[in-house]
């Protein structure tokens, strides 16, 4: 049917049921890692989309996959004060210091305190704002009260949902990075090009994002893995294990290798296993994350200026891989 027979209502109804099912299947792809439809099917929705919002553009809509490519070059960023200060973590280099965490914790509370353990993703720290289930402003951690607006940039980021399952506003927090693979491949096209390799995939994720054409960081094949609910209590949620539900469920990306350890001994295991697995990943990880898993006991122990009281991240010691790449480097 050609696009001047289409009426503005069959072009209405046909451009919702695109729109629907690319949204799901980039969701499927992109969040969940369980793709439903070959690559081919997905393109040629997406070409009937972009080839009839061309002939309506009236029916485009803010959360339209075609509004995902970037393709404009910004003059610059501008500053984002973050209301509630994005915070550092303290860290621990070894098993003995982190128990002595636990211990101090543990002596400054009533309750058993279980934490949630997760993967320590070596990224960038971004915080996304959604207003009635939109997303409408995302930025870098900065020095953790004035960060820079990516907004347009984290558009081009397909695991970052344009509108959520609910119609609510709220502020999440994650680490937005670059997959193992893409930085390889990433890499070689730069080396081919002559130009500068990145070092590691976060300087490689940091660089995507700081990109002022946004048709690059299009390309960059970012991910992210949102960790954290600003203001749970305003979605009645108790536990930092509860609000990684909670936030797969609105749309996020989440981390499936997180855990509620109860003791000790639950966490040396838990670190151990993924000390382990740490190069089997599709990502890079330096270290755990270890968060008191109860709400309330954040609440109870607070922060220090710059860290919170009830989080520490354990960092792996540096794997023979790195330290050889130091040799090298040191000795020429
Ligand atoms: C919400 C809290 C503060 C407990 C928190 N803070 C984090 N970070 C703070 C320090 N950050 C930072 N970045 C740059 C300079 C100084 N600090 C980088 C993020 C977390 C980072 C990860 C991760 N990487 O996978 C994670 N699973 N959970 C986190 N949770």
């Amino acid at each position: 049917m050609s696009n001047q027979e289409t009426t503005l209502e069959e072009a209405t109804h046909r451009i919702n049921q695109l729109r629907t099912d690319l949204i799901e299947w980039t969701r499927q792809y992109y969040v969940l890692d369980q793709p439903t439809v070959e690559d081919h099917v997905y393109d040629e929705s997406y070409r009937q989309l972009t080839e009839l919002e061309q002939a309506f553009p009236s029916l485009v809509t803010p959360d339209s996959p075609t509004q995902r490519v970037g393709g404009q070059v910004l003059p610059g960023f501008e500053k984002v004060t973050h209301e509630i200060p994005m915070l550092s973590l303290g860290d621990v280099f070894s098993i003995e210091e982190l128990s002595e965490f636990d211990q101090r914790l543990q002596k400054s509370v009533e309750s058993e305190v279980s934490y949630n353990a997760e993967l320590k993703i070596d990224g960038l720290a971004i915080s996304l704002t959604y207003e009635n289930g939109v997303f409408i402003k995302g930025s870098t951690r900065g020095d953790g009260t004035i960060g820079e607006d990516i907004t347009e940039n984290l558009k081009t980021v397909k695991s970052i949902p344009l509108t959520l399952t609910e119609p609510i506003s709220l502020e999440v927090r994650g680490e937005c990075y670059m997959p193992t693979k893409a930085f390889i491949a990433l890499n070689k096209r730069r080396e081919e090009a002559g130009e500068a390799t990145f070092a590691n995939p976060r300087n490689a994720a940091a660089g995507s994002l700081r990109q002022l054409n946004t048709s690059e960081t299009a390309q960059r094949q970012l991910s992210t893995f949102i960790y954290y609910l600003v203001n749970p209590e305003q979605l009645n949620v108790k536990t930092q294990s509860e609000a990684l539900e909670r936030l797969t469920k609105l749309g996020f990306r989440t981390n499936n290798e997180s855990r509620v350890t109860n003791n000790m001994t639950e966490i040396s295991a838990y670190i151990a296993e993924y000390q382990a697995k740490r190069h089997d990943l599709s990502y890079d990880i330096d270290g755990i994350v270890l968060k008191a898993n109860l709400f309330a006991i954040h609440d109870e122990v607070g922060n220090t200026v710059k860290v919170p009281k009830w989080a520490i991240a354990y960092k792996f010691p540096p794997d023979e891989q790195e330290t050889i790449v130091l040799d090298i480097e040191w000795t020429v």
